[in-house]
């Protein structure tokens, strides 16, 4: 089994074709993305070719499916780029979260991906909130007086605002906010804070993965979320761990992302790593 693995600013993915996802269950997978039993990963992306138009899956480390990925997204266009499939001109690209236009830039490491419609309607993450949009929401956790705001980048976003950014405060309230019982298929987490009108800087919690270096979602959401609450302009630079993300914004709240993505390997997976295992 041949997996490819790329990173966009430290968020890690392995790739694959149709055909080796569907040799292996969901255990499996878990384990592949394991970083002490199997090749370690922040997710699986599977490429599915029989269509016109690419289309992609997106599998958790837990397991769990994902509606849309920033930075899975900018892997794939870049995968996609390796193999022949495309060139430099735009093309669209299938997710569960709504299709996307990809482009893999001259050099091909760094892609731009319209991201599509960021939604503030909690039915859209979903969340049990009352309301037509949720912003600035008072939330608890730990014992800690938030304030979120409800995003959807087509997968779930809660972005807590704060003065100043903690990212060991993102590592303990992540997983209580991620589980949340008014987030019934959980949410992504995004603490944030705005340092000017034009750079934001945050810590990412990821549903299914946990502490992460990097998000594309995240950076369009915690991006969108400051728009608006009127406290950044148009373009946003997102500063993240893993590095820096370019987010700007055009129409209804349109959300168009550019950052890098860098080839890593690729790997041929011992069936040993399985022999425990059934399919
Ligand atoms: N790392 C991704 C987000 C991956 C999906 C997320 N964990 C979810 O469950 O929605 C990104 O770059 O956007």
């Amino acid at each position: 089994m041949i997996f490819h693995r790329y990173h966009g600013l430290g968020n890690d993915y392995l790739v694959c074709h149709q055909s080796v996802a569907a040799l292996l269950s969901n255990e499996q997978i878990q384990r592949l993305c394991d970083r002490h039993y199997g090749i370690g990963s922040d997710g699986l992306l599977i490429d599915h070719d029989d269509a016109d138009i690419p289309s992609l899956r997106i599998i958790n480390p837990d397991g769990s499916e994902a509606e849309k990925s920033g930075n899975g997204l900018r892997i794939y266009a870049r995968y996609l780029f390796d193999i022949g499939r495309v060139a430099h001109e735009p093309f669209q690209v299938n997710t569960p979260g709504g299709q996307v236009r990809c482009e893999v830039t001259e050099g091909a490491h760094q892609v731009i991906v319209d991201m599509g419609q960021a939604k503030f309607s909690p039915a859209a993450l979903p969340a049990s909130v009352e309301g037509d949009e949720a912003l600035a929401l008072p939330l608890v956790a730990g014992g800690h007086n938030l304030s979120a705001t409800l995003v959807s980048m087509g997968n779930p976003h809660c972005v807590i605002r704060v003065d100043e950014l903690d990212l060991e405060l993102v590592k303990q309230l992540g997983s209580e906010i991620e589980t949340l019982a008014i987030f019934p298929k959980r949410t992504n987490v995004q603490f944030v804070q705005v340092l000017d009108r034009n750079n934001i800087n945050i810590g990412i919690w990821e549903r299914g993965a946990g502490y992460t270096l990097a998000s594309g979602s995240s950076s369009c959401a915690a991006a969108s979320a400051m728009r608006k609450l009127a406290l950044v302009d148009e373009n946003v630079t997102v500063h993240m761990p893993g590095g820096k993300l370019a987010i700007s914004f055009s129409g209804d709240f349109q959300v168009n992302m550019r950052g890098p993505v860098q080839k890593i390997a690729t790997i041929t997976l011992d069936n040993d790593c399985f022999w425990d295992m059934t399919a």
